[in-house]
């Protein structure tokens, strides 16, 4: 396990973007059985399909399903190998494959599909007619099989959707869009193609606009948020790190446990309560300089600023979200706040980086 951090968090810091992300092997499902409701009828549970199940997201995601539903009752897919054996039925599925994808669709009797396979911000820049295919046609055959079967279909969005002509602070539900990233332009597609589908022929989609999310558990594959993640373990392993956006730069953030809370409440949320099938999901904002502070509260770190391509994707995103709708129609809320997400991270990476003590 070692061994793997330590390369993961190489490939973490490097200026290239990593191609994919390994989980850090936490052996702890994430509980939050006691905030989150159910919609389901006790003794009738969902099976689920979580597509890039392997990636920084699903990882965590399946756990928590598993531990709620039943480790046979969630299938978990991905077109890597897992690291280390999956707690459950996985499969090798390439999401622009329709027939494999059906067909394990119709074996495993699937009700509901948690589709998490995409290429992110940064990766997409470098591989845009790549993001372009997983992006838009995995989630199209994704939509039309939830038609054609009856499906769930729970498809995260995120701050990328925005663009420099969005209102970056306090960023409503509603408000422009046009994104001058690959990846925002695809994720636009996903919301208004899923909306369609719900209006026209009925396929229960649901979505959350996530900010930058941050665990100890997993690693990120690609994105422009990747630098509040990295920060901790260049702080933890050599206490130097070199940010590839500027200091200032204020981006909306999320520690994993209410990405995860917020996206089981809205996957299993009764359909009265949806007003809408996209919300924002915010908890709160800051930039580099800020988080490295809090950090230094408990261990030493330096950094040094050299932004690269990804600082003009950040500077086309919202500084702050407006997440009203979601905390009024389903009662959303945080636990989280930068302090309070530090101080976690640091305990928690302190079990792979065992040398390194408090100040
Ligand atoms: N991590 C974050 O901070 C945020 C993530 N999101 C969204 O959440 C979802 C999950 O994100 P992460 O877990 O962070 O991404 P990730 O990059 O860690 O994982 C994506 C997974 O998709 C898999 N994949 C790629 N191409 C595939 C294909 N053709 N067929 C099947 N699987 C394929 C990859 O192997 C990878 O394991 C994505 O839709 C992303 O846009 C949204 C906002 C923030
Ligand atoms: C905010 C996201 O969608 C993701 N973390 C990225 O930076 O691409």
């Amino acid at each position: 396990m070692l061994r793997s951090l330590a390369s993961l968090a190489r490939t973490a810091s490097s200026a290239t973007v990593p191609t994919c992300v390994r989980s850090l092997h936490s052996p702890a499902a994430v509980s939050l059985s006691s905030v989150v409701p159910t919609s389901t009828a006790p003794g009738k549970s969902p099976r689920i399909l979580i597509t890039g199940s392997l990636g920084q997201l699903g990882s965590e995601l399946a756990k928590m399903l598993r531990a709620k539903y039943g480790k046979e009752n969630v299938v978990t897919s991905d077109i890597r190998k897992p690291d280390v054996p999956e707690d459950g039925p996985f499969k090798y599925i390439d999401v622009l494959n329709y027939q494999q994808m059906e067909a394990l669709i119709v074996d495993h009797r699937i009700d509901w599909v948690v589709h998490f396979s995409a290429l992110l911000s940064a990766i997409g820049e470098q591989q845009p007619a790549k993001a372009l295919q997983v992006n838009i046609q995995g989630f199209q055959n994704i939509v039309d099989l939830a038609k054609v079967h009856k499906l769930r279909v729970f498809c995260p969005s995120t701050i990328g959707a925005f663009g420099p002509t969005t209102p970056a602070d306090n960023t409503p539900d509603l408000t422009i869009m046009r994104p001058t990233t690959i990846y925002g332009i695809t994720k636009v597609h996903m919301e208004l193609m899923g909306e369609y589908y719900h209006n026209r022929y009925g396929v229960d989609f649901r979505s959350l606009r996530y900010p930058g999310v941050i665990s100890a558990e997993s690693l990120p594959g690609g994105g422009t948020t990747d630098y509040a993640v990295d920060i901790f373990h260049h702080a933890l392993k050599t206490g130097e790190y070199t940010c590839f956006l500027s200091e200032k730069t204020r981006l909306p953030m999320m520690y994993m446990h209410d990405c995860l809370k917020g996206t089981m409440m809205m996957l299993e949320a009764p359909n009265e309560q949806l007003k809408q099938r996209v919300y924002n999901l915010a908890a709160f904002s800051f930039t580099p300089e800020e988080i490295a502070e809090q950090i230094r509260k408990h261990v030493p770190l330096k950094v040094a600023y050299r932004p690269d391509f990804r600082q003009a994707i950040a500077d086309s995103w919202p500084r702050s979200l407006d997440d009203t709708n979601a905390r009024q129609d389903w009662q959303w809320s945080h636990d989280y706040d930068l302090k309070t997400m530090v101080g976690e991270m640091l305990t928690k990476l302190r079990r792979h980086y065992p040398a390194v003590g408090k100040q």
